[in-house]
């Protein structure tokens, strides 16, 4: 099948506060707002951003935990809005999730062994030794011990009982894997091995990752593209290489700047990001990064600016750098300076 694995097409999603039974609202969170990218077969698109930005949500989004306000999700060109429960199983057993917190996320009553094959007991009845069999395959792929298997994930270490989360995530032998935070709640030296252990699968399966991570040391690492959100939109999407070599949107420049380098060679801006993120209830007009941006034009605070596809394949919102603005003799003397944000 040619064209993109994962299509997501202007989603959003507004919470309600305070509503209930004959009760109106009080205020509406705007998690995301009018998100849209697409994902290939093994490709790993990350997504970025400071806390409350929607990444979670996003994740929510695309396994229909949630449902949207507005948008569309579409897997191999078909929305997955419209299918029946048959297809949506079928869906279903295509994309798996990853959790930040692996302890949380698996049942402590179940044995790692029943853990792993839970989700393939929901389409199809295993035997014993069909189920000691897989258990001890998927654990061997993800580098443990098949005898592992009847430990329970208390008996286990943060990074086992992580490699045992991709190992149940595996067992349906998905095309896509959406993985939120999945290393933030390990030490940096088993971070590093989980990271390798996705890299591993992705070549050896040819897996697809949408990776959520607000850690860009991790992302640089694992991406082929990155989408950078800020309060509930992406402000610039662009291949991993070129965003790092030379971030467009002021706030992917800030958020890199404001990031540790481990690169000596790399030049560090001297200015990291400052000030709080508003608040998704109240929004700021126009571009709701202007209030923190230091190359903010009138424009800026009136128009929200559109993601618009640059010369050399990146999108950007935004209307300083964005082309087309009219104001590109601006951007030219901004490109070359470095950014204070206020
Ligand atoms: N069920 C909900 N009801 C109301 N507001 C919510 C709900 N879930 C998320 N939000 C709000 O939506 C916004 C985006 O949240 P989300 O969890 O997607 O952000 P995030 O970028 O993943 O943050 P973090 O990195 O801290 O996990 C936040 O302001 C959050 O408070």
């Amino acid at each position: 099948m040619s064209g993109p694995l994962l299509t997501v097409e202007n989603l959003a999603k507004h919470y309600p506060l305070g509503a209930g039974f004959l009760k109106k609202p009080f205020a509406v969170v705007r998690a995301v707002e009018d998100v849209s990218f697409s994902v290939d077969a093994g490709e790993t698109l990350c997504i970025v951003g400071e806390s409350g930005c929607g990444k979670s949500t996003v994740a929510r989004l695309l396994m229909r935990l949630v449902d949207p306000t507005a948008g569309r999700v579409l897997i191999d060109g078909t929305d997955i809005a419209g299918l029946r429960n048959h297809e949506l199983r079928a869906w279903r057993r295509r994309m798996q999730m990853v959790f930040q917190d692996p302890y949380s996320s698996l049942n402590p009553r179940l044995t790692a062994g029943q853990i792993i094959t839970e989700p393939i007991e929901n389409f199809e009845r295993l035997s014993s030794k069909q189920r000691n069999a897989l258990a001890a395959d998927l654990l061997q792929k993800v580098g443990m011990a098949p005898e592992m298997m009847h430990r329970l994930p208390s008996e286990l270490s943060g990074g086992q009982r992580q490699r045992l989360g991709i190992a149940r995530a595996l067992s349906l032998k998905p095309s896509l894997i959406i993985a939120d935070e999945p290393v933030s709640a390990l030490d940096v030296s088993v971070q590093a091995q989980i990271l390798n252990l996705l890299l591993d699968l992705q070549q050896e399966m040819g897996i697809a990752f949408v990776f959520i991570s607000h850690d860009l040391g991790v992302v640089e690492h694992i991406a082929h593209r990155v989408a950078v959100m800020y309060l509930g939109r992406i402000v610039e999407l662009a291949p991993c290489d070129a965003l790092f070599a030379k971030p467009v949107h002021p706030y992917t420049e800030a958020l890199i700047a404001a990031a540790p380098v481990p690169d000596p060679m790399r030049i560090r801006l001297e200015v990291p990001l400052q000030g709080e993120v508003p608040s998704p209830i109240n929004p700021p007009s126009g571009c709701a990064f202007h209030p923190r941006c230091p190359i903010a034009v009138d424009r800026c605070r009136i128009e929200v600016p559109p993601l618009v596809p640059m010369p050399d394949g990146r999108f950007v919102a935004c209307h300083v750098r964005a082309p087309g603005t009219g104001i590109q003799s601006q951007v030219d003397t901004i490109a070359n300076s470095s950014i204070t944000v206020a």
